[in-house]
Protein backbone atom coordinates (compact mmCIF):
# COMPACT_ATOMS: atom_id res chain seq x y z
CA UNK A 1 0.00 0.00 0.00
CA UNK A 2 2.89 2.45 1.03
CA UNK A 3 4.37 1.65 -2.37
CA UNK A 4 1.45 2.18 -4.06
CA UNK A 5 1.13 5.85 -2.14
CA UNK A 6 4.19 6.97 -3.16
CA UNK A 7 3.52 6.25 -6.79
CA UNK A 8 0.52 7.86 -6.69
CA UNK A 9 2.05 11.47 -5.34
CA UNK A 10 5.85 10.98 -7.41
CA UNK A 11 3.71 10.64 -10.81
CA UNK A 12 2.28 13.94 -11.39
CA UNK A 13 5.95 15.71 -10.31
CA UNK A 14 7.50 13.14 -12.73
CA UNK A 15 4.41 13.77 -15.52
CA UNK A 16 4.90 17.97 -15.23
CA UNK A 17 8.86 17.97 -14.95
CA UNK A 18 8.99 20.58 -12.32
CA UNK A 19 6.44 22.97 -13.13
CA UNK A 20 4.60 23.21 -10.05
CA UNK A 21 5.76 27.24 -9.40
CA UNK A 22 2.29 29.69 -10.15
CA UNK A 23 2.02 33.50 -10.87
CA UNK A 24 2.35 35.27 -7.26
CA UNK A 25 0.64 37.94 -8.16
CA UNK A 26 -2.90 37.69 -7.76
CA UNK A 27 -2.94 34.57 -5.42
CA UNK A 28 -6.10 35.03 -3.93
CA UNK A 29 -5.75 33.50 -0.16
CA UNK A 30 -8.18 30.48 0.63
CA UNK A 31 -11.00 31.59 2.12
CA UNK A 32 -11.64 28.50 4.03
CA UNK A 33 -11.02 25.09 3.89
CA UNK A 34 -14.42 23.57 5.67
CA UNK A 35 -15.16 20.02 7.57
CA UNK A 36 -17.57 19.38 4.44
CA UNK A 37 -14.38 20.28 2.21
CA UNK A 38 -15.82 22.47 -0.16
CA UNK A 39 -13.43 25.04 -0.76
CA UNK A 40 -13.70 28.02 -3.18
CA UNK A 41 -12.46 31.42 -4.05
CA UNK A 42 -13.70 33.97 -6.29
CA UNK A 43 -13.36 32.31 -9.43
CA UNK A 44 -13.39 28.58 -8.56
CA UNK A 45 -15.46 26.04 -6.37
CA UNK A 46 -14.29 23.08 -5.60
CA UNK A 47 -16.69 19.95 -4.23
CA UNK A 48 -14.79 17.37 -2.56
CA UNK A 49 -16.81 14.33 -1.81
CA UNK A 50 -14.74 12.16 0.79
CA UNK A 51 -16.35 9.19 0.15
CA UNK A 52 -15.37 8.65 -3.60
CA UNK A 53 -12.25 10.68 -3.96
CA UNK A 54 -14.06 13.09 -6.42
CA UNK A 55 -13.93 16.83 -6.37
CA UNK A 56 -15.89 18.69 -8.91
CA UNK A 57 -14.69 22.03 -9.85
CA UNK A 58 -16.99 24.27 -11.00
CA UNK A 59 -15.30 27.57 -12.35
CA UNK A 60 -17.33 30.70 -12.05
CA UNK A 61 -16.76 33.60 -13.93
CA UNK A 62 -20.16 34.85 -15.13
CA UNK A 63 -21.12 36.02 -17.50
CA UNK A 64 -19.36 33.17 -20.33
CA UNK A 65 -16.26 31.75 -17.74
CA UNK A 66 -13.74 34.37 -19.73
CA UNK A 67 -9.91 32.63 -18.90
CA UNK A 68 -8.71 35.58 -16.76
CA UNK A 69 -5.82 35.77 -15.29
CA UNK A 70 -7.08 35.44 -12.01
CA UNK A 71 -9.76 32.50 -12.85
CA UNK A 72 -6.18 30.61 -14.16
CA UNK A 73 -4.40 31.43 -10.97
CA UNK A 74 -6.85 30.33 -9.00
CA UNK A 75 -7.49 26.89 -10.75
CA UNK A 76 -3.84 25.89 -10.82
CA UNK A 77 -3.80 26.52 -6.95
CA UNK A 78 -6.99 24.62 -6.60
CA UNK A 79 -5.75 21.68 -8.43
CA UNK A 80 -2.55 21.86 -7.44
CA UNK A 81 -4.16 20.98 -4.05
CA UNK A 82 -6.87 17.96 -5.17
CA UNK A 83 -3.32 16.18 -6.64
CA UNK A 84 -1.68 16.07 -3.76
CA UNK A 85 -4.59 15.15 -1.75
CA UNK A 86 -4.10 11.84 -1.16
CA UNK A 87 -7.96 11.23 -0.74
CA UNK A 88 -8.76 12.75 -4.31
CA UNK A 89 -9.19 10.49 -6.96
CA UNK A 90 -10.65 12.20 -9.30
CA UNK A 91 -11.86 15.66 -11.33
CA UNK A 92 -14.72 16.36 -12.73
CA UNK A 93 -14.38 20.03 -14.34
CA UNK A 94 -17.65 22.17 -14.94
CA UNK A 95 -19.43 25.54 -15.40
CA UNK A 96 -21.02 26.71 -12.62
CA UNK A 97 -22.94 29.20 -15.11
CA UNK A 98 -25.55 27.49 -17.85
CA UNK A 99 -25.19 27.73 -21.06
CA UNK A 100 -21.30 28.26 -21.45
CA UNK A 101 -18.44 25.90 -20.09
CA UNK A 102 -15.70 28.60 -20.97
CA UNK A 103 -15.88 31.28 -23.60
CA UNK A 104 -12.01 30.69 -23.69
CA UNK A 105 -8.88 32.94 -22.68
CA UNK A 106 -10.39 36.25 -21.52
CA UNK A 107 -9.41 38.59 -24.67
CA UNK A 108 -9.32 41.92 -22.23
CA UNK A 109 -6.65 39.95 -21.14
CA UNK A 110 -4.68 40.17 -24.32
CA UNK A 111 -5.87 43.74 -25.37
CA UNK A 112 -4.21 46.97 -24.62
CA UNK A 113 -1.84 45.67 -21.72
CA UNK A 114 2.04 45.82 -21.32
CA UNK A 115 4.42 43.47 -22.23
CA UNK A 116 4.46 41.94 -18.51
CA UNK A 117 0.95 41.81 -18.27
CA UNK A 118 0.95 39.68 -21.11
CA UNK A 119 3.69 37.97 -19.89
CA UNK A 120 1.98 36.98 -16.77
CA UNK A 121 -1.00 35.80 -18.32
CA UNK A 122 0.45 33.39 -21.02
CA UNK A 123 2.24 31.89 -18.15
CA UNK A 124 -0.84 31.69 -15.78
CA UNK A 125 -2.49 29.87 -19.14
CA UNK A 126 0.47 27.39 -20.09
CA UNK A 127 0.29 26.54 -15.90
CA UNK A 128 -3.27 26.03 -16.36
CA UNK A 129 -2.86 23.56 -19.62
CA UNK A 130 0.63 21.45 -18.00
CA UNK A 131 -1.21 20.56 -14.45
CA UNK A 132 -4.75 19.69 -16.26
CA UNK A 133 -3.17 17.66 -19.44
CA UNK A 134 -0.39 16.34 -17.09
CA UNK A 135 -2.74 15.31 -14.01
CA UNK A 136 -2.61 12.14 -12.44
CA UNK A 137 -5.90 11.85 -11.29
CA UNK A 138 -8.58 10.69 -13.73
CA UNK A 139 -10.03 13.99 -15.23
CA UNK A 140 -13.80 14.49 -16.78
CA UNK A 141 -15.04 17.46 -18.73
CA UNK A 142 -18.76 18.01 -18.10
CA UNK A 143 -19.34 20.34 -20.91
CA UNK A 144 -22.69 21.96 -19.71
CA UNK A 145 -22.36 24.40 -22.94
CA UNK A 146 -20.19 26.34 -25.23
CA UNK A 147 -16.87 25.34 -25.13
CA UNK A 148 -14.72 28.22 -27.69
CA UNK A 149 -10.74 28.24 -28.14
CA UNK A 150 -9.30 27.98 -24.46
CA UNK A 151 -12.57 26.40 -23.47
CA UNK A 152 -12.54 24.10 -25.84
CA UNK A 153 -8.45 23.31 -25.00
CA UNK A 154 -9.57 22.58 -21.45
CA UNK A 155 -11.57 20.01 -22.12
CA UNK A 156 -9.37 18.33 -24.58
CA UNK A 157 -7.34 17.58 -21.97
CA UNK A 158 -9.74 15.98 -19.42
CA UNK A 159 -9.33 11.87 -19.89
CA UNK A 160 -12.93 11.98 -20.98
CA UNK A 161 -15.71 14.60 -22.42
CA UNK A 162 -19.44 14.52 -21.63
CA UNK A 163 -21.29 17.34 -23.52
CA UNK A 164 -24.23 18.51 -23.19
CA UNK A 165 -27.02 17.20 -26.38
CA UNK A 166 -27.51 20.31 -27.73
CA UNK A 167 -26.46 21.77 -31.42
CA UNK A 168 -26.91 25.38 -29.66
CA UNK A 169 -23.60 24.15 -28.24
CA UNK A 170 -20.76 24.43 -29.52
CA UNK A 171 -16.99 23.64 -29.16
CA UNK A 172 -13.58 23.93 -31.32
CA UNK A 173 -10.61 25.89 -31.71
CA UNK A 174 -11.39 28.82 -32.99
CA UNK A 175 -8.71 31.10 -32.99
CA UNK A 176 -8.07 32.09 -36.79
CA UNK A 177 -11.63 33.08 -36.75
CA UNK A 178 -10.31 36.08 -34.47
CA UNK A 179 -7.09 36.58 -36.54
CA UNK A 180 -4.67 34.75 -33.90
CA UNK A 181 -2.81 31.07 -34.22
CA UNK A 182 -3.37 28.32 -31.55
CA UNK A 183 -0.09 27.59 -30.66
CA UNK A 184 1.74 24.62 -30.40
CA UNK A 185 0.30 22.75 -27.83
CA UNK A 186 -2.81 23.64 -28.20
CA UNK A 187 -2.75 22.24 -31.43
CA UNK A 188 -0.79 19.03 -29.80
CA UNK A 189 -3.98 18.88 -27.23
CA UNK A 190 -6.23 18.64 -30.37
CA UNK A 191 -3.64 15.95 -32.29
CA UNK A 192 -3.79 13.96 -29.63
CA UNK A 193 -7.86 13.96 -29.16
CA UNK A 194 -8.91 13.88 -32.52
CA UNK A 195 -5.73 12.81 -35.31
CA UNK A 196 -4.01 15.12 -37.31
CA UNK A 197 -6.02 15.48 -40.38
CA UNK A 198 -9.14 16.29 -38.31
CA UNK A 199 -6.78 19.06 -36.24
CA UNK A 200 -5.62 20.25 -39.78
CA UNK A 201 -8.53 21.49 -41.05
CA UNK A 202 -10.17 22.37 -38.02
CA UNK A 203 -7.18 24.51 -37.06
CA UNK A 204 -7.06 25.93 -40.44
CA UNK A 205 -10.70 27.06 -40.35
CA UNK A 206 -11.32 27.82 -37.15
CA UNK A 207 -14.23 25.82 -36.86
CA UNK A 208 -16.60 25.41 -33.91
CA UNK A 209 -18.43 22.22 -34.21
CA UNK A 210 -22.11 21.68 -32.80
CA UNK A 211 -22.41 19.44 -30.00
CA UNK A 212 -23.54 16.41 -32.52
CA UNK A 213 -20.83 17.32 -35.03
CA UNK A 214 -18.51 17.61 -32.59
CA UNK A 215 -19.31 13.70 -31.05
CA UNK A 216 -18.95 12.17 -34.49
CA UNK A 217 -15.14 12.80 -35.12
CA UNK A 218 -14.36 12.10 -30.67
CA UNK A 219 -13.60 15.90 -29.99
CA UNK A 220 -16.62 14.67 -27.74
CA UNK A 221 -16.83 11.26 -26.26
CA UNK A 222 -20.62 11.25 -25.19
CA UNK A 223 -23.79 13.57 -25.40
CA UNK A 224 -26.32 13.62 -23.11
CA UNK A 225 -29.59 15.79 -22.06
CA UNK A 226 -28.41 18.99 -20.57
CA UNK A 227 -29.88 18.16 -17.09
CA UNK A 228 -27.71 14.90 -17.15
CA UNK A 229 -24.19 15.86 -17.77
CA UNK A 230 -23.41 16.14 -13.96
CA UNK A 231 -25.39 12.61 -13.35
CA UNK A 232 -23.01 10.80 -16.33
CA UNK A 233 -19.61 12.41 -15.50
CA UNK A 234 -20.09 11.33 -12.06
CA UNK A 235 -21.32 7.66 -13.80
CA UNK A 236 -18.32 7.78 -15.96
CA UNK A 237 -15.85 8.68 -13.20
CA UNK A 238 -17.10 5.78 -11.25
CA UNK A 239 -15.99 3.32 -14.08
CA UNK A 240 -12.77 5.29 -14.67
CA UNK A 241 -11.73 4.66 -10.94
CA UNK A 242 -12.60 0.90 -10.82
CA UNK A 243 -9.28 0.74 -12.79
CA UNK A 244 -6.30 -0.23 -9.96
CA UNK A 245 -4.69 3.73 -9.69
CA UNK A 246 -1.26 2.67 -10.17
CA UNK A 247 -1.81 1.07 -13.37
CA UNK A 248 -3.73 3.86 -14.50
CA UNK A 249 -1.04 6.41 -13.53
CA UNK A 250 1.89 4.67 -15.14
CA UNK A 251 -0.35 4.17 -18.57
CA UNK A 252 -1.48 7.98 -18.85
CA UNK A 253 1.84 9.06 -19.05
CA UNK A 254 3.45 7.00 -21.49
CA UNK A 255 0.99 8.83 -24.02
CA UNK A 256 1.43 12.58 -22.82
CA UNK A 257 4.67 13.19 -21.01
CA UNK A 258 6.36 13.50 -24.29
CA UNK A 259 3.71 16.42 -25.03
CA UNK A 260 4.04 17.78 -22.01
CA UNK A 261 7.54 17.86 -21.76
CA UNK A 262 7.69 19.58 -25.53
CA UNK A 263 6.20 22.79 -23.68
CA UNK A 264 8.43 22.14 -20.87
CA UNK A 265 11.25 22.52 -22.98
CA UNK A 266 10.53 26.17 -24.05
CA UNK A 267 8.39 27.44 -21.89
CA UNK A 268 10.22 30.83 -21.73
CA UNK A 269 10.52 30.99 -25.86
CA UNK A 270 6.71 30.57 -26.20
CA UNK A 271 5.93 33.29 -23.54
CA UNK A 272 8.37 35.56 -25.90
CA UNK A 273 6.59 34.37 -29.16
CA UNK A 274 3.09 35.08 -27.21
CA UNK A 275 4.72 38.43 -26.15
CA UNK A 276 5.35 39.17 -29.90
CA UNK A 277 2.85 38.11 -31.55
CA UNK A 278 -0.01 39.69 -29.12
CA UNK A 279 2.12 42.95 -29.06
CA UNK A 280 1.31 43.70 -32.80
CA UNK A 281 -0.74 46.32 -33.96
CA UNK A 282 -2.46 44.68 -36.41
CA UNK A 283 -2.86 41.58 -34.01
CA UNK A 284 -4.37 43.94 -31.47
CA UNK A 285 -6.92 45.87 -33.96
CA UNK A 286 -7.79 42.12 -35.19
CA UNK A 287 -9.06 41.08 -31.24
CA UNK A 288 -10.43 44.57 -31.22
CA UNK A 289 -12.81 43.98 -33.94
CA UNK A 290 -13.67 40.52 -32.89
CA UNK A 291 -14.56 42.33 -29.03
CA UNK A 292 -16.66 44.54 -31.35
CA UNK A 293 -18.26 42.07 -33.46
CA UNK A 294 -19.44 39.98 -30.27
CA UNK A 295 -21.01 43.15 -28.49
CA UNK A 296 -22.84 44.22 -31.78
CA UNK A 297 -24.69 40.78 -31.88
CA UNK A 298 -26.58 41.75 -29.11
CA UNK A 299 -27.63 44.57 -30.86
C1 LIG B 1 3.63 32.43 -34.77
C2 LIG B 1 2.86 31.74 -33.68
C3 LIG B 1 2.65 32.63 -32.51
C4 LIG B 1 1.76 31.98 -31.52
C5 LIG B 1 1.09 33.02 -30.72
C6 LIG B 1 -0.04 32.45 -29.95
C7 LIG B 1 -1.17 33.42 -29.84
C8 LIG B 1 -2.37 32.71 -29.31
C9 LIG B 1 -3.18 33.60 -28.56
C10 LIG B 1 -4.30 33.25 -27.95
C11 LIG B 1 -5.01 31.97 -28.03
C12 LIG B 1 -6.44 32.27 -27.74
C13 LIG B 1 -7.28 31.45 -27.20
C14 LIG B 1 -8.64 31.87 -26.85
O1 LIG B 1 -9.28 31.21 -26.08
S1 LIG B 1 -9.27 33.34 -27.49
C15 LIG B 1 -10.98 33.40 -26.99
C16 LIG B 1 -11.85 32.86 -28.07
N1 LIG B 1 -13.21 32.84 -27.61
C17 LIG B 1 -14.24 33.09 -28.38
O2 LIG B 1 -14.12 33.33 -29.56
C18 LIG B 1 -15.59 33.06 -27.72
C19 LIG B 1 -16.34 34.31 -27.95
N2 LIG B 1 -17.61 34.28 -27.27
C20 LIG B 1 -18.71 33.66 -27.73
O3 LIG B 1 -18.71 33.04 -28.76
C21 LIG B 1 -19.95 33.79 -26.92
O4 LIG B 1 -19.75 34.80 -25.99
C22 LIG B 1 -20.37 32.50 -26.18
C23 LIG B 1 -20.86 31.46 -27.18
C24 LIG B 1 -19.22 31.95 -25.36
C25 LIG B 1 -21.54 32.85 -25.21
O5 LIG B 1 -22.56 33.49 -25.95
P1 LIG B 1 -23.66 34.36 -25.17
O6 LIG B 1 -24.16 33.60 -24.02
O7 LIG B 1 -24.61 34.82 -26.22
O8 LIG B 1 -22.84 35.57 -24.54
P2 LIG B 1 -22.35 36.90 -25.28
O9 LIG B 1 -21.70 36.59 -26.57
O10 LIG B 1 -23.45 37.88 -25.28
O11 LIG B 1 -21.18 37.39 -24.29
C26 LIG B 1 -21.47 37.97 -23.02
C27 LIG B 1 -20.38 38.97 -22.69
O12 LIG B 1 -19.14 38.28 -22.59
C28 LIG B 1 -18.19 38.87 -23.49
N3 LIG B 1 -17.28 37.79 -23.96
C29 LIG B 1 -17.60 36.68 -24.60
N4 LIG B 1 -16.53 35.91 -24.83
C30 LIG B 1 -15.49 36.58 -24.30
C31 LIG B 1 -14.10 36.30 -24.21
N5 LIG B 1 -13.54 35.16 -24.69
N6 LIG B 1 -13.31 37.18 -23.59
C32 LIG B 1 -13.81 38.33 -23.08
N7 LIG B 1 -15.14 38.66 -23.14
C33 LIG B 1 -15.97 37.78 -23.74
C34 LIG B 1 -19.04 39.44 -24.59
O13 LIG B 1 -18.35 40.43 -25.30
C35 LIG B 1 -20.20 39.99 -23.80
O14 LIG B 1 -19.75 41.18 -23.18
P3 LIG B 1 -20.78 42.41 -22.90
O15 LIG B 1 -21.32 42.80 -24.25
O16 LIG B 1 -19.95 43.46 -22.29
O17 LIG B 1 -21.83 41.84 -22.00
Amino acid sequence: MAALAVLRRSAPARLLSGTLCVHSRVLAPWRQYQSNRHFSNDKILVEMDESTGVAVMKMKNPPVNGLSLELLTEFSISLEKLEIDRGCRGLILTSASPKVFSAGLDITEMCGKSAEHYAAFWKAVQEMWLKLFGSNMVTIAAINGSSPAGGCLMAMCCDYRIMADSPKYAIGLNETQLGIVAPFWFKDTMTHTVGSRVTEQSLQLGQMYPAPAALKFGLVDQLVPEDKVQITAAAAMAQWLSVPDHARQITKPMIRKPIVDRLVKQREADIDNFVSFISKESIQKSLQAYMDRLKQKKQ
